[in-house]
């Protein structure tokens, strides 16, 4: 293990969603088998020793091999200073009683408090991933109170409900779930995120075609699939009566491993960034898109994906409820509108065209001979 150790930090670690996070980073399900860690806990002062007894005893019962030091701490200042990568698991959660604003408002309060530390402390090349519900207002606020940092360095989770929709298919069609691809996700982590099967292909017995062609039930997946998609997050948390952590953290595994290590080839998947005006999305308008990541650690948007007249209604509409709940944030925030931070070169292209290279926060990429079997598939390497 030559590479130089990586610091990662998960907040709300003292949740089931920070642990099983945590676990996952620790036996290596993100940057692989070959790859020392430091992993840094994040908790409110008053959880912090329930980590420190609780949770800490159970990661290290879980023999994680990779990691080299553990810090647990209240301070963001301390865990954000050299961090490699940030994982922003906490927060409120929605749950009875609550309604969405009152999920934004709280929760914007705390992605004010993140951005102004990661404003003061983080280094340029940090990656932080936003999970904190609703991950696009969160976004839109840590990118305003972080003007030193790169937009195209933030992104956030809709993965989860991209996979929601690839299982549904890969059900109907009595295939594994890796055999669906491309599908999209757009718009506003909400009830009414637009899923988008009409790209999405399926590898049926070796035989690539499209979703639509191979489930054969146009009227099935242009409304009740998308209604029952939709209405999928409340049900399993009615009935499994708890918050979605499993599939959580694994569909942040997930999404951080295509954004660091590269999509397939002619592969995408959906991810919520900050919009360079693609599809008509307002620039500087988290959103999300089908991204692909052909150099590890930057993500642009798939283009060329033909929308008729219904998909590019819903996505302006998605765009509207996404400003309308970042307004909400900014004016709990008593921020003003027009200081939206869309950080423009002076061609006026958003700063992501001038991203440079990550290479997990260090001098070199990472060479793909010392990666494990997993990662040369997914590079799709021979080596
Ligand atoms: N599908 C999804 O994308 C998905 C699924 C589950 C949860 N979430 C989101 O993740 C967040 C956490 O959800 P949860 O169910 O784990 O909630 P939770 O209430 O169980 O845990 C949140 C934890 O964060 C801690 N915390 C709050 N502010 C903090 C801060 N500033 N620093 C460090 N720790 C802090 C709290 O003490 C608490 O332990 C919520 O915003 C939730 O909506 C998203």
């Amino acid at each position: 293990m030559n590479r130089p150790t990586l610091k990662v930090v998960v907040t709300g670690a003292s949740s089931d969603l920070g642990l099983i996070l945590a676990h996952m980073i620790s036996k290596g399900d993100l940057f692989g088998l070959d790859q020392w860690l430091d992993l840094v806990l994040v908790e409110h002062g008053s959880k912090l020793k329930q980590v420190r007894t609780g949770c800490l005893p159970e990661l290290m019962t879980c023999n994680p091999r990779l990691v080299r030091k553990y810090w647990c701490t209240s301070s963001m200042d301390q865990a954000f200073t050299d961090a490699d990568v940030i994982f922003l698991a906490s927060g409120t959660p929605p749950s009875h009683g609550l309604s969405r604003n009152d999920i934004i408002g709280t929760n914007a309060l705390e992605s004010r408090a993140f951005g102004q530390a990661l404003n003061r402390v983080a280094k340029s090349s940090v990656k932080i991933v936003v999970i904190m519900d609703p991950q696009n207002t969160n976004l839109a606020v840590l990118s305003y109170f972080t003007p030193e940092l790169k937009p195209c360095n933030m992104t956030a989770l809709s993965r989860v409900d991209q996979n929601r929709a690839s299982t549904m298919i890969a059900r109907m069609l009595n295939i594994a779930n890796d055999k669906v691809t491309n599908v999209t996700m757009w718009g506003n982590r909400s009830q009414d995120i637009f899923p988008d099967i009409r790209h999405a292909t399926v590898d049926l017995l070796g035989r690539t075609m499209p979703a639509y062609d191979a489930v054969k039930d146009d009227f099935y997946l242009k409304y009740k699939f998308i209604e029952l998609l939709q209405n999928r997050d409340g049900d399993i948390q009615r009935k499994h009566k708890s918050h979605t952590h499993l599939t959580t953290a694994v569909a942040t595994v997930q999404h951080t491993r295509d954004w660091l290590l590269g999509t397939k080839p002619g592969q995408w998947t959906s991810m919520i960034v900050i919009s360079d005006g693609s599809y008509g999305i307002e620039k500087g308008l988290p959103f999300s898109f089908p991204v692909k990541v052909t150099t590890p650690g930057e993500w642009e948007i798939a283009q060329g994906l033909h929308l008729n007249y219904y998909e590019a209604d819903k996505l302006m509409e998605r765009a509207l409820e996404v400003k309308n709940e970042r307004h909400f944030a900014y004016s709990i925030l008593q921020l003003a509108e027009a200081q939206v931070s869309v950080k423009e070169d002076e061609e006026g292209e958003v700063e992501k065209a001038k991203a440079t290279t990550w290479h997990f926060g260090h001098a070199d990429p990472i060479p793909c001979s010392i990666l494990g079997p997993l990662e040369r598939e997914r590079m799709g390497s021979s080596m």
